[in-house]
């Protein structure tokens, strides 16, 4: 007999991986609203992870959470753990500095500082105390390189970054984000300013990170989800309705919700 499709959470942790990250029994408010309810997933490290599901469904919101950003929100509050390398980062006395040293971040708008290119790699490092000019230039080479923006831009490096492309703008900040080495990055929808050929610098460039970053990804792109991730989960109206492969999800999702949303029934 073929199993009926439940229509109840989902969550398969069981993924044999070392995770990275681990959320137990999460819950966030915006003030009385509640955003996301009760969530408990294990991300796995230096996999690419992604977060779907319908606008307002509280991706953000987690994705957020992961670095604490959340905190800047006054009415914000929580419930619950997310542990990072074995430390829960709502602990009295956590040193969000150095979580955000851990877990960098690129938003949905390349937002590189009014400066010159090498500036903005080279500005995080300074601010954690670096001096020395060689070893500066050394960690901008790398980044650079990293995100496959060296040979485009080694010529003007202390240009303005302002006067990138937009593709070439994101990458750059995906540089900047990875010259501290965090071991995580969080990106929200790193793409969806970009045309079509920078997007697909930009997912290349995350398949080659994952070999030495964890990455979660907030995406609306169905197919970039597909293309780019090891893990997906899905959420609806704050809760992960399903997490699982990423082939699973998009082949055989368990939740009928999950297997509406990816066939485009809903968006
Ligand atoms: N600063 C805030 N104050 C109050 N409510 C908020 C705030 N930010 C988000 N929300 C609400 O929390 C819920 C989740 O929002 P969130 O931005 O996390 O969803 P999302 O899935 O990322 O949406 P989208 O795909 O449209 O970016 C929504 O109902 C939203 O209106």
């Amino acid at each position: 007999m073929s199993e009926a499709k439940l229509d109840k959470p989902v969550i398969n942790n069981d993924n044999g991986l070392t995770n990275i990250i681990s959320v137990r029994n999460f819950n966030f408010f915006y003030g009385d609203f509640q955003a996301l309810y009760d969530l408990n997933l294990e991300i796995p490290k230096n996999n690419v992870t992604a977060l779907i599901g319908p606008s307002g469904c509280g991706k953000t919101t987690f994705l957020r959470s992961i670095n604490r950003m959340n905190d800047l929100i006054d009415t914000s509050k929580y419930e619950g753990d997310i542990i990072i390398n074995g430390k829960n980062i709502f602990e009295p006395g956590y040193d969000v500095v150095e979580l955000r040293k851990k877990v960098g971040m690129v938003f949905q708008k390349p937002n590189p500082f009014p400066k010159s290119i090498y500036e903005n790699i080279v500005y995080a490092p300074r601010l954690h105390g670096l001096r020395d000019k060689n070893k500066l230039m050394e960690i901008a080479e790398k980044s650079l390189k990293a995100v496959a923006l060296w040979d485009e831009v080694k010529d003007k490096l202390h240009k303005s970054a302002m006067g990138l492309s937009g593709g070439q703008q994101q990458r750059l900040c995906i540089a900047r984000a990875i010259s501290i080495k965090p071991d995580i990055l969080l990106m929200d929808e790193p793409t969806s300013a970009l045309d079509p050929l920078s997007t697909s610098k930009v997912e290349e460039l995350m398949r080659e990170l994952e070999k030495n970053y964890t990455i979660v990804i907030v995406t609306h792109n169905m197919q970039q989800a597909a293309r780019i991730s090891d893990f997906t989960a899905f959420f609806y109206k704050g809760v992960i309705e399903e997490y699982d492969k990423t082939s699973t999800i998009f082949t055989n999702p368990s939740n009928k919700k999950t297997e509406e949303y990816i066939n485009g029934k809903f968006s």
